[in-house]
């Protein structure tokens, strides 16, 4: 199988001297929740340092002010919450309004599961004319409305970077992690095959990333153990938000943003001359890992 580098890799064009943050994109991350405002922050983080023009964290009001303390860069949106600190019904028709002024969504980081986080992520989903990657709990509420409407992943009103973990993985297919890189391939198609307008790219992560689209597939080089840690593919998601809201196409901002993710952990790694790492280790590697090597 082709590695992501086989076809040649996207370059970013040179920043224009009049250049404006409307340039590079305006994104949303809709993610966090109680105990897991990190994870919206490691990816805000991520695709700010991945060059993101704007960026804002749509988040339960509980979560809010942890979430904006991680960054002076950040803006965060209040999201009506149940008791439980877990996305309520009544965010539907605010966020799907705003589906217009965000040039790139990113959904799940640290969102939680609920009848809610089901509802809203669903929508969105469908509705949103943008590009979008998603992650996470939004990947497992996608599980939960493809056991009501096994069309919910097909004809999406934009471009989708789905980015599971074999955990995350298994539950949307049923496909169980392990088997050989062809096998796995081979389980991303269908699942890229789920939505017929061959809108959605479908990057299954771990050791040997591999990244598909139905059509082609390039399995990723770069990366290493260290990366098993929590937050890390939080940190993939900005880096793929960052590189979406640069005009790069689903396709090459999955095949970028997974080789540059694992470049900016083996530096990591190599700086820090241990293999494990922490995710925010990560997160600062990124600049990096975007110089032309
Ligand atoms: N600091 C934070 O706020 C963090 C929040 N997180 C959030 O926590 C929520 C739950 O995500 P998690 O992934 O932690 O938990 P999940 O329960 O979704 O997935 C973890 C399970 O998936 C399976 N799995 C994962 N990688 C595998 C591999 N390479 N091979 C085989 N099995 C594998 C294992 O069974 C593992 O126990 C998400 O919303 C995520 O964004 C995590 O990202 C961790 C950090
Ligand atoms: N052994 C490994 N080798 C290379 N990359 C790895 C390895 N383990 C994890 N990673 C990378 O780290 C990230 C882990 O993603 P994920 O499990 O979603 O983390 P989290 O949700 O905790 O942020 C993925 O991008 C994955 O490719
Ligand atoms: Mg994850």
């Amino acid at each position: 199988m082709n590695d992501v580098t086989s076809e040649p890799l996207p370059i970013l064009p040179p920043r224009e001297r009049d250049a404006h943050k409307g340039d590079f994109g305006r994104l949303i991350i809709v993610g966090g929740s109680r105990g897991m405002a990190g994870a919206p922050a490691m990816a805000g983080l991520a695709a700010l340092r991945s060059g993101a023009g704007l960026l804002s964290i749509a988040t339960p009001v509980s979560t809010q002010p942890l979430v904006a303390g991680f960054s002076p860069c950040f803006m965060t949106i209040p999201l009506v919450e149940d008791d439980y600190g877990l996305l309520d019904y009544a965010n539907v028709v605010d966020m799907l309004a705003a589906r217009e002024h965000f040039d790139v969504w990113a959904l799940g980081p640290g969102l939680g599961q609920s009848e809610g986080v089901t509802e809203l992520v669903a929508q969105l989903y469908r509705d949103v004319p943008r590009p979008m990657v998603v992650d996470a709990d939004a990947l497992n509420a996608m599980s939960h409305a493809l056991q009501r409407n096994p069309q919910a992943l097909a004809k999406p009103a934009g471009p989708r970077v789905l980015t599971p973990h074999p955990g995350e993985f298994a539950r949307l297919t049923g496909v169980a992690p392990g088997g050989s890189l062809a096998e796995r391939a081979q389980a991303v198609g269908e699942l890229c095959r789920r939505d017929p307008s061959g809108q959605t790219v479908v990057i299954l992560k771990g050791h040997q990333s591999l990244v598909g689209d139905g059509n082609r597939y390039a399995v990723n080089g770069t990366g290493n153990p260290g990366m098993a840690t929590g937050g890390s593919g939080d940190c993939l998601t900005g880096v793929i938000a960052g590189l979406l809201g640069q005009k790069l196409s689903a396709w090459d901002a999955a095949r970028l943003g997974m080789h540059l993710h694992g470049l900016a952990g083996d530096l990591a790694a190599k700086e820090l001359g241990e293999v494990s790492l922490i995710a925010s280790d990560l997160v600062g590697y990124l600049p990096a890992a975007f110089q032309a090597r």
